[in-house]
């Protein structure tokens, strides 16, 4: 009979994340593919071949004892020796202090962003605001970005405003190559509570790390605040944009918390990329004359 997977004190695996045991799929579980993430020394094994609940069953036995059976297997005992282990157990059972402090922040994640999630359904306790979650969503979608600076482009009529709005164009492509890239890397599942009714998205975006909107969130108003002259009520709104559409992610259910503060992260980076890399007429002519001859 089929046994529940076993952590070496006897606790179900995933115990500690959450005390919700009615969802055996979500990620606070630990239970389904939403594991993937936090027992990846468990997926380690695995991928050596070794089942990972007798890898973890073994680590009960004493070292001492197991240490002493190979001598005499060495010395060419009749009796079966057990299989030396492979090393992925070996790391598995002494967890570097990088291990736990990952698990911990890992579960902290799980943990937090079932909390915020409150828009994740319209029955849930914040549904009500879930329309005005969307709308903010739609604010920073891929599509919204990439046709507004296409329209502004092909309305703009000077140099240096084509300047700037070809180097957006850059950087947004440039950032949903990026994400498509590390999200097919990395695929951690979206949250087990996001409804996956989101308008327009790519094959990859049934992954959620990391979040694409808070990269762009975070790419397009460093990139505006960089390069458009506001007031300083306007440049308080473009970052208070940037965050609330961020917190967004969490309470729509649609990601973790990591996946947005990651998001964050790499959207500042891309910025720096794009910065280092700034098309113009003098780097890139052929761009630009193509361009006007539109
Ligand atoms: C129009 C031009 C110049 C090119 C089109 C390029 C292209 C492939 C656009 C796709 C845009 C698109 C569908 C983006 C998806 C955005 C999205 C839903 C991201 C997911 O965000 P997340 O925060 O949930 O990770």
């Amino acid at each position: 009979m089929a046994s529940p997977r076993r952590s070496v004190e006897g606790r179900p695996l995933g115990a500690s994340v959450s005390s919700n045991t009615s969802n055996p799929g979500s990620p606070a579980h630990g239970g389904g593919s939403s594991s993937r993430f936090e027992f990846q020394s468990l997926l380690s094994s695995r991928a050596a071949g070794v089942d990972p609940t007798s890898a973890r069953l073994r680590a009960s036995e004493s070292p001492v004892h197991r240490r002493g059976s190979f001598p005499v297997a060495a010395a060419g005992s009749s009796q079966a020796s057990p299989p030396s282990l492979p090393e992925e157990d070996r790391i598995d059972l002494n967890p570097s202090f990088l291990g736990i402090a990952l698990r911990s922040l890992l579960a902290i994640d799980l943990w937090l962003s079932k909390k915020l999630g409150v828009c994740a359904g319209e029955s849930s306790s914040w549904g009500s605001v879930r329309p005005l979650m969307k709308l903010l969503e739609i604010s920073g979608h891929g599509i919204t970005w990439l046709l507004g600076t296409l329209y502004c482009l092909c309305r703009s009529d000077s140099w240096a405003g084509r300047e700037v709005l070809m180097n957006l164009l850059f950087a947004l492509l440039l950032d949903l190559l990026v994400v498509a890239l590390i999200k097919g890397l990395v695929r951690r599942p979206r949250p087990a509570h996001n409804q996956m009714d989101m308008f327009v998205t790519l094959s990859v975006d049934k992954y959620s790390f990391p979040s694409g909107h808070a990269t762009r969130a975070s790419l397009v108003s460093r990139f505006i605040l960089k390069h458009l002259v506001l007031a300083i009520p306007l440049r308080v709104l473009v970052v208070l944009w940037a965050f609330i559409l961020g917190l967004s992610r969490v309470m729509l259910g649609r990601h973790n918390v990591t996946d947005v503060a990651f998001g964050f992260f790499l959207g500042y980076m891309q910025y720096s990329i794009v910065d280092y890399c700034w098309l113009s007429p003098h780097n890139a002519p052929v761009l630009f004359i193509l361009w006007n001859q539109q």
